[in-house]
């Protein structure tokens, strides 16, 4: 049985259960549970602290993990990513009050304030910067106002928190971060659960694309088809069938969604008609 550790809290656990929840596999029905057996998948999944679970993988115990980039990297667990899930994104930054520094290099002596004294840790070390570091739980952007450090590095995703303390961000972003899903580093899984691995990877990957891609349809003259496909080359190639009307061709191809409503224009004006775009539910690719 594969056995999967899945965020319990913040802002990883909701989009993680509702991806999983598409993927197919059932999800725990309320917040308590801590571990649920999906005997039709044939997984396990452990409702672990997003902050535990690059831990938990890397001790071997769990076969893979959703976390963030940034928890992953700040645990230091032998652990790696295999597969981007494209929600929780956010960066992480240093930031102080206006004037205080202008990048890493400023920041010789000074106190940082941190949830992730790992990636701090490592990234001053990088730079060859000799600062003290402060690990606070939360709520960080709070610890200059109270003097308990000039500089601190947290996650910034609208910018908000920041704002609202009256702090701007400084230098180069530190990280980009995102929910992804990981394994131990050099797993070495027997072919029954390597095949168990790949078919889980399969069913995120054929969520994350029926997120961004819809199907389209149309109808075109054949003299026009060359133009219609290289607005909507598909994945591979797309379908195209004759239709009743001679010298009228049907294409179908899939579309990235944000770019639906524009390809429709571009088709219309090239002389495609009965433009149509359906969603798409679940794919393997
Ligand atoms: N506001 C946010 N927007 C997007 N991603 C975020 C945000 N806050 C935290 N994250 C991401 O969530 C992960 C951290 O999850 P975690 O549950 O530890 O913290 P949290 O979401 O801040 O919850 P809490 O502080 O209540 O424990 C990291 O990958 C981080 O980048
Ligand atoms: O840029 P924003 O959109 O404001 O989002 C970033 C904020 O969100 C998270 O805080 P959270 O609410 O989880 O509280 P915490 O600091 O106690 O973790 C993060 O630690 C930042 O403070
Ligand atoms: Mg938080």
């Amino acid at each position: 049985m594969l056995r999967i550790a899945v965020p319990n809290k913040g802002s990883l656990s909701g989009p993680a259960a509702d991806m999983l929840h598409e993927a197919g596999y059932q999800q725990r029905r309320e917040s308590k549970e801590l571990r649920i057996v999906d005997p039709v998948n044939d997984v396990e999944f452990f409702y672990l602290r997003p902050r535990d679970i690059a831990i938990y993988v890397s001790s071997g115990r769990l076969d893979i993990g959703i976390t963030g980039r940034d928890l992953l990297i700040d645990s230091g667990a032998q652990a790696e990513e295999i597969l981007p899930l494209g929600f929780a994104r956010s960066t992480f930054r240093f930031a102080a009050k206006p004037g205080t520094a202008n990048g890493v290099e400023d920041l010789k002596g000074k106190t940082v304030a941190t949830s992730y004294e790992g990636i701090v840790a490592g990234h001053l070390a990088d730079n060859g910067v000799d600062a003290a570091v402060v690990h606070l739980d939360g709520a960080v952007e709070t610890a200059i106002e109270l003097g308990v450090a000039e500089v601190i590095a947290d996650v910034v995703e609208t910018g908000t928190s920041l704002r609202n303390a009256g702090l701007e961000v400084f230098g180069e972003p530190i990280m980009k971060s995102e929910a992804i899903v990981i394994r131990r580093t050099d797993a070495d899984a027997d072919d029954a659960a390597e095949s168990k691995v790949q078919q889980f990877l399969r069913r995120l990957q054929g969520v994350l694309v029926a997120r961004t891609y819809v199907m389209m349809d149309y109808d075109c003259r054949v003299e026009q088809l060359e133009k219609a496909v290289a607005l909507t080359p598909g994945l591979e190639s797309p379908t195209v069938s004759p239709l009743h009307n001679e010298g009228w061709v049907a294409v179908r191809a899939m579309v990235p969604a944000k770019e639906a409503q524009r390809i429709m224009d571009d088709l219309y004006d090239i002389g495609a008609r009965a433009i149509l775009t359906t969603a798409i539910h679940a794919c393997r690719l």
